[in-house]
């Protein structure tokens, strides 16, 4: 049975949509990033999963336990590793009596080897910490009693590069020994590193489940022709070519000649066949940036169908507060408050 079952899982917040019939498997020993811009439904989804607040319709299992079964589920959870997005922590206690507590409830396995990589200062009250030192913190309670399943939102939050590829590593190292894990995340560098599989989802629903290595096959290339006759963006008549630009106008050119951009997805030989009907004074068809699929995703661009093809939410910063608040039916206590 796969650790995480999503079977039209949804969730309103009286009127508003917080995520609308996701159903996904996600499987024993792979990394599934959860992608989507801000107000998709991602934390929505998450707490959810984790038993703080309940569907408005549909069900889902962790690690075989239904959400509806708050026994089981509680059952389940001492398997589970939770990072919340901003991890809260009574500021009036040190790290290590934070640690202390929680090896307490759940167990401590792996503290001291984990305290090695992630390192915030144990010994200061945790008000006085960074952001960065909050989240390590956070990383030691997630994985210190050896969970099966890791459930992360935004994991890498706060974390300098250094500790970002340090924790990149210890994912990679983690999922090799069977580790599942499920996490939100907007940053794609970590997608391409360390996610076998990416949900992504748009205005609550799921626009795209796809193997990052097909998504990466998907992200086409990016080309840049340079050619004496005038180019228009209208001339790239090419279906497989997508967000064309004139990057350079003929006036901006010192041999008064355009550069039209574009991402291509489709074959080479029609590309070439195009690209003959100019005389070309420069050509460059590079790897196109992985951001290039996603907005497409974002945007509504590639729908393949699964979403309702409405407008990215323009949520505000202060919204994260709003969910860590939450409607009546929230439970107040997550496993990185103390
Ligand atoms: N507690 C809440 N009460 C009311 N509406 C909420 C609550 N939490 C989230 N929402 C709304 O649900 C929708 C999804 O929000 P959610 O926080 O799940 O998105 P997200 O993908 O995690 O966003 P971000 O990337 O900005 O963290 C948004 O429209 C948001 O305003």
């Amino acid at each position: 049975m796969p650790p995480l079952e999503l079977d039209g899982l949804t969730k309103y917040y009286g009127d508003v949509r917080g995520v609308e019939d996701l159903t996904f498997d996600v499987e024993s020993g792979e990394v599934f990033g959860f992608l989507g811009p801000n107000g998709a439904g991602k934390t929505t989804a998450i707490r959810t999963l984790m038993g703080f607040q309940s569907p408005t319709a549909g069900t889902a299992s962790v690690l075989g336990a239904e959400l509806t079964d708050a026994d089981a589920l509680r059952r389940a959870r001492a398997n589970v590793g939770y990072l919340p997005s901003e991890p809260s922590f009574d500021d009036h206690v040190t790290g290590r009596r934070i640690l202390d507590y929680h090896g307490a409830l759940r167990g401590d396995e792996r503290s001291a080897e984990l305290l090695e990589l992630f390192d915030p200062p144990l010994d200061r009250d945790v008000g006085e910490y960074s952001r960065g030192n909050r989240q390590m913190l956070a990383i030691v309670i997630a994985f210190m009693h050896d969970p099966d399943l890791l459930v992360m939102d935004e994991p890498t939050t706060g974390l300098d590069p250094l500790k970002q590829a340090q924790f990149h590593r210890f994912v990679r190292d983690e999922r090799d020994r069977g580790t599942t894990f499920f996490f939100s995340s907007h940053v794609l560098s970590e997608v391409r590193k360390v996610c076998d599989r990416v949900g992504i989802i748009r205005d609550g629903r799921l626009a795209a489940l796809e193997d990052v290595e097909s998504l990466l096959e998907r992200s086409g290339k990016t080309v840049r022709v340079h050619a004496a006759e005038t180019l228009a963006a209208d001339d790239v008549t090419l279906a497989a070519a997508h967000d064309v630009a004139v990057t350079e106008t003929a006036a901006e050119t010192a041999d008064g000649a355009a550069t039209v951009s574009f991402t291509y997805t489709g074959s080479y030989d029609a590309l070439l066949e195009w690209l003959r009907g100019y005389d070309l004074l420069d050509l460059t068809i590079e790897e196109a940036p992985l951001e290039a699929v996603f907005m497409r995703f974002y945007d509504g661009g590639l729908d393949d169908g699964a979403s309702d093809g409405g407008e990215p939410s323009d949520r505000g910063e202060n919204d994260e507060a709003l969910s860590g608040e939450g409607p009546s039916d929230e439970r107040p206590v997550e496993s990185g408050d103390v």
